[in-house]
């Protein structure tokens, strides 16, 4: 009930996703910055699957939860979620979604380098392949749907970008939604293009070092300027960040709008 303090009612648990998520880093921040270390909060680490199948339940019974969330992500469409203010700005105003090479990647294939030069779509397009998948189709499927469906789009992409001839590219991500939609589609796009990409699913801080140390020859998944800061300092240098092939993303802590006083992340420690 609304007077109950929330602390009580979430064992003072903030549920969150894999540990590597930047989101996840920045929580701990928050909890500090914002005292609720002191108050006995903590975060609760599992992963994407975990945490929204917990959100349902909650919904569902209409109970409190506090998870971190982000922006473009299905959950903002099928529940009705708000973020909580973040006063001290810990997860920092909107974020980019970045593309980034291995060192060499353009001299070595300058065609698929141009590709990524070009690569670049919106919250809501990428939203349509993410809400496909979290409907059950098969990534691969829901990549061609979108292709058949942005014939000009993907036509721009491709302009100036050289056939293939089953030259091998690798291309790391996180299996967060966003990524799952974003380099399926671009699987979908190059191979059809002649190249031979092969998708490799790993933790956030392995993606980056396999960009680092070539084992991967691409990551779609940078988000920047805040939410990977540590690792893009843990690896300057040693990527090359071609372009934002998003804008306008976000993170930061949510809340069903049915937790009417809950509205920034001071009121936690009400
Ligand atoms: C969970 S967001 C997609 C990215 C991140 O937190 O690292």
């Amino acid at each position: 009930d609304a007077q109950q303090k929330l602390g009580p009612q979430l064992n003072y648990t903030i549920t969150g996703i894999d540990a590597g998520a930047g989101i996840m880093g920045n929580t701990q921040t928050a909890l500090q910055v914002y005292g609720l270390k002191t108050a006995n909060w903590q975060l609760q680490t599992s992963s994407t699957a975990a945490m929204t199948s917990a959100l349902n339940k909650a919904i569902q019974y209409k109970q409190p939860i506090v998870i971190t969330g982000w922006q473009p992500h299905w959950m903002f469409t099928k529940y009705k979620l708000k973020f909580l203010k973040d006063p001290k700005n810990v997860y920092g105003k909107t974020e980019n979604i970045d593309t980034i090479t291995r060192i060499g990647f353009k001299q070595s294939n300058p065609a698929v380098y141009k590709f990524l030069q070009n690569f670049n779509w919106t919250p809501t397009e990428m939203s349509g392949i993410m809400l496909k998948v979290n409907n059950g189709i098969d990534p691969a499927k829901a990549a061609q749907a979108y292709i058949d469906k942005h014939p000009q789009q993907v036509k721009q992409w491709l302009k100036g970008v050289a056939k293939g001839h089953g030259q091998k590219v690798t291309i790391a991500y996180v299996a967060w939604d966003s990524e799952i939609a974003s380099t399926n589609l671009v699987k979908r796009i190059l191979d059809k293009r002649g190249y031979q990409v092969t998708i490799q699913a790993m933790e956030a801080q392995p993606m980056w070092a396999a960009v680092a140390t070539k084992a991967a020859d691409i990551s779609l998944s940078a988000w920047l300027p805040n939410t990977h800061a540590i690792y893009a300092k843990q690896y300057k240098g040693k990527y090359v960040d071609v372009r934002a092939n998003l804008h306008g993303a976000r993170t930061g802590l949510a809340v069903p709008t049915y937790m009417k006083n809950i509205n920034s992340i001071e009121d936690l420690k009400n």
